[in-house]
């Protein structure tokens, strides 16, 4: 049997008025109301509510309010000043509380009192257990980008989170970004680690991928490891990062959270959530290009994402219009695909479980992943598998997408690989061979609805460590496939400006997180729980539905 938790304080307050039995134990803050009339009325049950102290914003004492005493013509002033401290006999709480879809909102209780002392103790008490919570960030740096999504990033920050972290006592230093990469430099040489708990990004993903490159560089640096050696075992960063969602796409808030909402953000950022997160390295010969969390995609999200920065100025429409424009232009790309395999861990990409709070693949894995890396001595990206265990797939491609977590976001609510892990040390590479139009519509369509996008004979999933690309012409081949290449190389340059003409260009780039990396030849390799967020993942429903909701006991 179940003991009850040890009670820190049990009094009888008044909420709105009613008669409540509020209790306080480390875990839990719940307050019932009394019934009036008999003891038990097996038709009329009292009302209980209970919020998690993990999930309490703040606590605030408060001045009780003029109707109480009945006058306002300055009485209540008098008493005010007779009673000194004593006079004030309510509290408020500030918690977490869940609505629809993943949403969080700031919800409050008042509390009233008979007598000060017991409001002081409240109020004591609630802070000490709060106080206690040793993963609540108390500083944090901000950057904002202004030019994300529809340009509402400062508005966004100033009206809905900046009065969140004011409330729960959090204090920050906000940077705007005055240019591409500006967050990234500070991070890698000015800011000030050792005096933050944690830095947020206001932005799109492409904000989030600024923030990532100058905190893990900046980790190896300070480790003494070179961020751009292909076989490095990276340093972990400390620093969490939080996500306030203000740009086109906000893929990594979306599969991470739940939801694209700032104050959702928010509130996992004050309570001191955690999430691990994998992290891709991306080289071309041995030279470092970028790190990658989301989506690595050539040829459809490639075209995509390089048409649409063009159109910037229409905001996220771009992705909808360059989406249609790319699909009707239909371009393929011929190259290799190698990649290792992940073997011996937890989970395949066509999985009906999916990566939620607290997943266990994720643990197990992480746990299996870093016990290895340790045996061997070796970086775990790079190492111990053999060459032997390296497959390849050459052909003519409409798209390749390294998926290392679901890629879910409102276009596309499942994602591309809907059950990718955060943080498995996996990415999940899924092949497009070329195929008719209407046969690669019904794969595209099938990322907007319920049906499986890997069903189809043209399409195949792996989930993979590490992968590399090659695109043909940089294969070494005949003297009749390099003729070939060079003539198509040509028309390339020319038909990317021209797509008209139909001839079909030789080389797509790769959409690296929402960023355009114009190498096609790259080098992957993921780097398992290399970062850390302020999410604890995408909550199931059962998990907080009996907190949730008033329960009739
Ligand atoms: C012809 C109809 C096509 C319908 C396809 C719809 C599928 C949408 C899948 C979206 C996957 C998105 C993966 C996330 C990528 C983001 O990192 C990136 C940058 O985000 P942000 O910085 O916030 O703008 N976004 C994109 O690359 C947009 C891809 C949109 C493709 C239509
Ligand atoms: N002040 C700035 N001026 C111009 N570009 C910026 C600025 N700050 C950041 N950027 C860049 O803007 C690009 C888009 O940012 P992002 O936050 O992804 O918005 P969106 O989701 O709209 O694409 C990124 O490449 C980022 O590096
Ligand atoms: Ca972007």
């Amino acid at each position: 049997m179940e003991r009850p938790a040890r009670l820190l304080l049990l009094s009888e307050l008044r909420v709105r008025n009613a008669a409540c039995d509020v209790s306080m134990s480390r875990s839990l803050l719940t307050w019932k109301r009394r019934l009036s009339g008999p003891v038990y009325h097996p038709f009329r049950p009292s009302v209980s509510h209970s919020v998690l102290v993990s999930e309490i914003i703040s606590v605030r004492e408060e001045e009780e309010e003029n109707s109480s005493k009945g006058t306002d013509d300055g009485s209540w002033k008098k008493i005010k000043e007779r009673e000194g401290k004593d006079c004030r006999r309510a509290f408020t709480v500030l918690y977490v509380e869940r609505c629809q879809q993943h949403r969080w909102r700031c919800a409050e209780v008042t509390f009233t009192c008979p007598e000060g002392a017991l409001c002081q103790r409240w109020v004591g008490i609630i802070g000490e257990q709060l106080a206690a919570i040793a993963s609540r960030p108390k500083r944090l740096l901000v950057y904002i980008n202004p030019f994300s999504g529809k340009r509402q990033g400062e508005r966004i920050y100033e009206q809905k989170v900046a009065p969140l972290f004011a409330r729960a006592g959090v204090s920050t230093h906000v940077v705007v970004t005055e240019r591409a990469n500006y967050a990234r430099d500070h991070l890698r040489t000015e800011a000030e680690l050792q005096k933050i708990d944690g830095v947020v990004c206001v932005g799109g993903d492409g904000m989030f991928s600024e923030v990532i490159h100058g905190l893990i560089w900046r980790t190896q640096v300070d480790g003494g490891v070179d961020p751009t050696g292909p076989d490095e075992a990276l340093l972990p960063c400390s620093l969490r990062i939080g996500v306030i969602p203000a740009g086109s796409t906000d893929c990594i808030c979306f599969a991470t959270v739940g939801a694209n909402d700032p104050v959702t953000s928010a509130l996992h950022i004050i309570v001191g959530d955690s999430q691990p997160m994998d992290v891709c390295s991306v080289h071309d010969n041995n030279t470092f290009l970028r790190y990658s969390v989301s989506l690595l995609g050539y040829g459809f999200y490639g075209d995509v994402l390089s048409d649409s920065e063009r159109k910037r100025w229409m905001g996220p429409a771009r992705y909808d219009l360059s989406g249609v424009k790319m699909f009707l232009t239909h371009h393929y790309y011929e190259g290799t695909v190698s990649y290792l395999p992940a073997r011996g861990i937890m989970g395949t990409p066509r999985d009906a479980a999916k990566c939620r709070s607290g997943c266990v693949v994720c643990q197990q894995n992480g746990k299996l992943l870093s016990e290895k890396a340790e045996r061997y001595e070796v970086d775990e990206a790079s190492g111990s598998e053999s060459d032997s265990e390296w497959r390849t797939i050459r052909g003519k491609f409409l798209a390749i997408n390294a998926a290392s977590m679901s890629c879910a976001c409102p276009r596309s609510p499942k994602g591309l690989s809907p059950a990718a892990h955060l943080a498995d040390g996996t990415t999940d590479l899924i092949v497009v061979r070329k195929c008719s139009r209407v046969d690669f519509l019904r794969h595209l369509l099938r990322h907007t609805s319920k049906d499986d996008q890997f069903d189809l004979t043209f399409v195949e999933v792996h989930r993979v460590r590490r992968f590399r690309f090659t695109p043909r012409h940089c294969q070494s081949d005949s003297d009749l496939d390099l003729r070939e290449n060079g003539r198509r190389q040509i028309f390339g340059q020319i038909c990317r400006d021209h797509p008209a003409c139909g001839c079909v260009p030789a080389y797509s780039s790769w959409n690296c997180d929402g960023e355009i990396l114009t190498h096609a030849a790259i080098d992957v390799r993921v780097h398992c729980q290399l970062i850390k967020l302020f999410a604890r993942g995408i909550e199931e429903p059962t998990v907080f539905e009996d907190l949730a909701n008033p329960c009739a006991i």
